[in-house]
């Protein structure tokens, strides 16, 4: 069996340190690239990689990514910093690139993911809905892709069950009081140092409240989606946005 060859970019990182460990665990792949900021991406294709894992940031992944396009390599991509714009983007460079794969994953860890589908599968119960993210501090983004995609699914369940807008009186408040909007659902980000990456999806109507949350604890959690997404992504020509639709979930 040959092994699959595999390159992480910001493997110095905090998430990318734990990807390189368990790809050099993984029997079936070869680590032959650990990428930090100083390293060209020529090392990639010199370096023979077919799959690149990016877990850098907001303002490189593009780049990485385009380059990983163009040159076949196919790409597993947890970084965050995902826009309309710029999965049109990766969509018109794919179609130069068919045979290539992409999977763009908000969230690796298993728990997450199911907290997006419970959380869709409930929106469309309860009057109000509403997220809040908390991470570690040294996070770049806000709000977490994590949860901005949640509240996109939300959003779309809701808006495919004729939903109406949900209740707020609010006239007046302060500016950020009432969190950010992700196509109409408010989503709060709370920064606090301890924490790793949790979320809470909670969802009110008349006498009850319902509550989905998900701890991240470790990296550890996301190194199982990391590696399926690797194992998977080489069969799989295209774009793919979540974990989920490699995770045969219904
Ligand atoms: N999808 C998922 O399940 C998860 C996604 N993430 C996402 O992954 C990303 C990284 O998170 P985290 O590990 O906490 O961040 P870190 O800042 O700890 O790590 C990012 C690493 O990437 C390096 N880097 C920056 N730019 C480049 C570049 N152009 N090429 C190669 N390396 C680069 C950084 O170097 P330097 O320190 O010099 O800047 C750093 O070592 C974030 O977008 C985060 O949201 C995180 C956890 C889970
Ligand atoms: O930066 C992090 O730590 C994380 N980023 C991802 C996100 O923005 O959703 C995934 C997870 O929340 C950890």
């Amino acid at each position: 069996m040959s092994r699959i060859r595999v390159a992480v970019l910001g493997a110095k990182g905090r998430i990318g340190s734990e990807a390189v460990r368990a790809v050099e665990g993984a029997e079936d792949m070869e680590l032959v690239a650990a990428l930090d900021r100083k390293d060209g991406l020529e090392t990639l294709t010199e370096a023979g990689a077919q799959v690149a894992v990016d877990l850098t940031h907001p303002d490189a992944v593009m780049g990485n990514l385009e380059y990983c396009v163009d040159h076949g390599i196919h790409g597993v991509i947890g970084t965050t910093g995902w826009t309309d714009e710029r999965f049109e983007r990766l969509r018109r460079r794919l179609d130069a690139s068919p045979s290539t794969g992409v999977l763009v994953a908000p969230n690796f860890s298993i728990g997450a993911v199911l907290t997006m589908r419970f959380a869709q599968q409930a929106a469309r119960f309860f009057e109000s809905v509403e997220v809040v993210e908390f991470h570690h501090p040294n996070k770049a983004d806000a709000p977490s892709g994590t949860a901005t995609r949640t509240a996109r699914l939300i959003a779309a369940a809701r808006a495919e069950a004729g939903c109406p807008p949900q209740p707020d009186a609010t006239t007046s408040a302060l500016d950020g009081a009432r969190g950010a909007e992700v196509d109409g659902i408010p989503v709060h980000a709370v920064r606090l140092r301890g924490l790793l990456a949790h979320q809470e999806v909670l969802l009110g109507d008349t006498g009850e409240t319902l509550t989905i949350r998900h701890d991240s604890l470790h990296h550890s959690c996301f190194m199982p989606g990391i590696l399926l997404g690797v194992r998977r992504v080489v069969e799989t020509p295209g774009l793919t946005v979540g974990l989920e639709n490699f995770l045969d979930l219904d």
